[in-house]
């Protein structure tokens, strides 16, 4: 993959990308307004506008029990897995595999009345990033998914509107020991997740109708997303 044309870029995205999610919302300034709540899960977003389209940049926290970083990002980054947990998913197909960690998507989303329907194109990349605090702590697992241009999808030549995002999944996975001796169990594993996604819809779409959408879907995604691994990893062994 590294003699990919994509490869520039994708080094200097993901590393953009990791710096930004580990910011908390406090560091990287005001501007972060906390608009979900829900148990260990924190939903920010920051009001912003394109070309009078929002374009909202969104920070979700969230900490679950059972799971590790590496299981989040493989059940996240894998295409057989995605029409299972992507609720407003209509059709996706992988259009290129750059390499094992690395593919480029296209999807079709369901249409959100009373706006038309979207699609994207973006390239996804899985990457493991050694545990700058604690050097012989688990791994840092990510994925970054990136819009991208591909020949057999032009952007607005069917009838979708090309959507256009930067997402970026981070999962910090912390072990506590267990009593001496006893093996480690999902018990004693936590994970630290950073979801953030800044989405721009690339046609007009009534501000409220987007802010309204947003914070609806993006609390019922994590949600699901997170409950989806857990029930897929509970009587496996763990991956880390
Ligand atoms: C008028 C609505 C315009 C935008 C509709 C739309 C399209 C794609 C997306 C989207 C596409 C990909 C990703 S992902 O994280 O890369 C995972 C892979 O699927 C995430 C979200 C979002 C939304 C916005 C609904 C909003 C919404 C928010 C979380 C989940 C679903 N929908």
């Amino acid at each position: 993959a590294t003699l990919h044309r994509l490869w520039p870029e994708i080094e200097k995205v993901v590393k953009q990308e990791v710096a930004m999610a580990k910011l908390g919302v406090g560091e990287s300034g005001t501007g972060w307004q906390l608009f979900a709540e829900d148990g260990e899960m924190r939903m920010y977003r920051r009001e912003e506008e394109v070309d009078g389209m929002v374009v909202d940049p969104l920070k979700a926290v969230h900490v679950v029990k059972g799971i590790t970083g590496r299981e989040l990002c493989h059940y996240f980054f894998n295409p057989q897995y995605r029409y299972d947990w992507e609720t407003t998913l209509e059709h996706m197909n992988v259009l290129e595999t750059i390499s094992e960690d690395t593919l480029i998507f296209h999807q079709t989303h369901k249409r959100i009345w009373p706006a038309s329907q979207r699609d994207v194109v973006f390239w996804s990349h899985l990457r493991r990033l050694p545990n700058d605090q604690d050097r012989d702590g688990p791994d840092i697992w990510t994925v970054v998914n990136n819009s991208t241009e591909h020949p057999d999808h032009p952007a607005n030549a069917g009838k979708c509107v090309r959507i256009f995002l930067t997402v970026c999944l981070l999962c910090q996975t912390r072990v506590d020991p267990p009593k001496a001796g006893a093996p480690v169990s999902r018990d004693d594993i936590t994970c630290k997740i950073t979801y953030c996604s800044v989405v721009n819809p690339g046609g007009w779409a009534p501000a409220s109708v987007l802010r309204a959408v947003y914070k609806r879907e993006y609390p019922k995604f994590l949600k699901r997303f997170t409950a989806y691994v857990k029930n897929q990893t509970k009587d496996k062994p763990i991956m880390y």
